[in-house]
């Protein structure tokens, strides 16, 4: 009795192992392969890949290189970066019959940490000063549930490198892309947008954190962002696109704990109904490669075709707050301050309770002004605040100016303001 349950067991073991391996090789998660094409189709373009040394980044740097362009791998860790750039002009050169480094393209390693506007500032600085041209940029970095952290500049980690990160370098490199044009911009979202949601009132998730909302919110930003940009973009000749890989077998899952009994079972999961990097990459690949979709901008897609988005990821009020937030979060965003004491009196029992430190500064008005402009007068303004304390928002109180406001009605305002403002 107890031979044939054993029997039994391994037997239906084999049958799942077999139906899955089946699965693997049979199931229609391959789209067309973008791989086939002309191999110099990228000859002469440079492409910057944020994350190229792990998962989809890689595979897409690995097809890319392989078309002949010259493909700057982005990475926060450079020993992890240089190890991937071995191994990918190594397999260039198997594929290809030739040595390593003789293929056209070029592999270029540069540190960028998306977790520290600093090295994102820094990088851009460099890659301003080095490289003439950039025709492709890929936004796909990414962290994915992990537990809460913040980045170097307070941000909670999944909106800071997802999403803030991000904002800032394309912003950084627009001026290049707009001087390479035609060129490309590629966003890396992930259908998970869906669950998430664009809350204002707690951007940084200060006051709750949910792992997977954040992760889905950072996703959705991406999207917003990408109409955003392309709304910005119109007839530039730069054009910017975001797609959804699919579910892909990546070091994405780093942070999702499994027990150790249970890992086996989930590897052969995963190994059977995830893509692999390289068919998860296709659609990267194709948006910054393909003919097909020169011209076309402010476009999601998934397996290389278009797919429609939920009517939350296209509204564009919510699109252009979303950015208006972040360039203020980004350019001024460290007013690291607790509340004095008589700060402290201008709020109310619920502003206490937040705890509020850092300005979450938004543009009050629609007039478009420029990161630049506001630096100028930021500032001072920032100083004004320090020695006034927060003040009532005084909304739209000067038409065409800029007010920074925190999230409960608590402001900092450019000097002329406060002073019309104060009691
Ligand atoms: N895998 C999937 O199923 C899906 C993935 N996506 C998206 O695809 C993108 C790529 O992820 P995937 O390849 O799967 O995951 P991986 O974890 O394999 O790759 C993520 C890359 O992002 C890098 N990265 C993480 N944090 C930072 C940072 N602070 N600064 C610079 N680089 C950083 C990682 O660097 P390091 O190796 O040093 O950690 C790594 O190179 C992500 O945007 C993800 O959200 C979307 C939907 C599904
Ligand atoms: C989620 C689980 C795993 C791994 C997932 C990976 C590698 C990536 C998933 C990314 C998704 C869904 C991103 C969406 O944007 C394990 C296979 C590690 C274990 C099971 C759970």
């Amino acid at each position: 009795m107890a031979l044939a349950t054993v029997a039994a067991a391994l037997l239906a073991a084999l049958g799942g192992t077999l139906w899955l391996a089946a699965r693997r090789f049979s199931g229609p998660r391959g789209q067309r392969m973008q791989g086939s094409r002309d191999r110099s189709a990228m000859h002469g373009k440079t492409v910057l890949i944020t994350g190229a040394n792990s998962g989809l980044g890689r595979a897409t740097a690995a097809e890319l290189l392989r078309l002949g362009a010259r493909v700057i791998m982005g990475c926060r860790d450079r020993s992890r970066a240089e190890e991937a750039a071995g191994q990918l002009l190594q397999e260039l050169g198997q594929a290809g019959g030739q040595e390593p480094n003789a293929s056209e393209g070029q592999l270029i390693v540069k540190e960028l940490d998306l977790a520290s506007l600093r090295s994102v500032r820094a990088f851009c600085q460099e890659l301003l000063q080095e490289e003439p041209r950039l025709d492709v940029l890929i936004n796909n970095a990414g962290v994915f549930q992990c537990p809460y952290m913040k980045t170097e500049d307070g941000f909670e980690m999944q909106f800071g490198v997802n999403h803030l990160g991000h904002f800032l370098l394309t912003n950084l490199l627009l001026g290049l892309l707009k001087s390479s044009a035609p060129s490309r911009i590629v966003v890396v979202s992930s259908k998970l947008y869906k669950y998430g949601d664009i809350n204002f009132e707690d951007l940084n998730s200060e006051q709750s954190y949910n792992k997977s909302f954040c992760y889905s919110r950072s996703k959705l930003a991406n999207i917003l962002f990408t109409k955003e940009l392309a709304r910005r973009l119109e007839g530039s000749n730069v054009t910017v696109n975001v797609l959804h890989p699919g579910i892909v077998r990546t070091n994405l899952g780093r942070h999702i704990h499994i027990p150790l009994l249970a890992r086996p079972l989930f590897n052969l999961v995963s190994w059977a109904f995830f893509k692999t990097p390289l068919e998860g990459a296709q659609t990267s690949i194709y948006l910054a490669s393909s003919p097909e979709v020169e011209g076309v901008s402010g476009r999601y897609f998934g397996d290389c075709k278009e797919e429609e988005l939920l009517p939350k990821a296209m509204d564009e009020s919510v699109a252009r707050k979303l950015w208006d937030i972040s360039e203020v979060m980004i350019v001024v965003i460290l007013v690291q301050k607790s509340p004095s004491p008589k700060s402290q009196s201008a709020y109310g029992p619920q502003e206490r309770a937040s705890k509020w430190n850092w300005v979450v500064a938004h543009l009050l008005m629609d007039n478009s002004v420029t990161p630049l402009e506001f630096a100028l007068w930021a500032w001072p303004c920032v100083f004004g605040f320090t020695i006034l304390g927060p003040r009532p928002c005084p909304q739209r109180a000067l038409p065409g100016q800029l007010c920074l406001c925190a999230p409960l009605g608590v402001s900092a305002c450019p000097p002329e303001t406060l002073k019309g403002n104060k009691a």
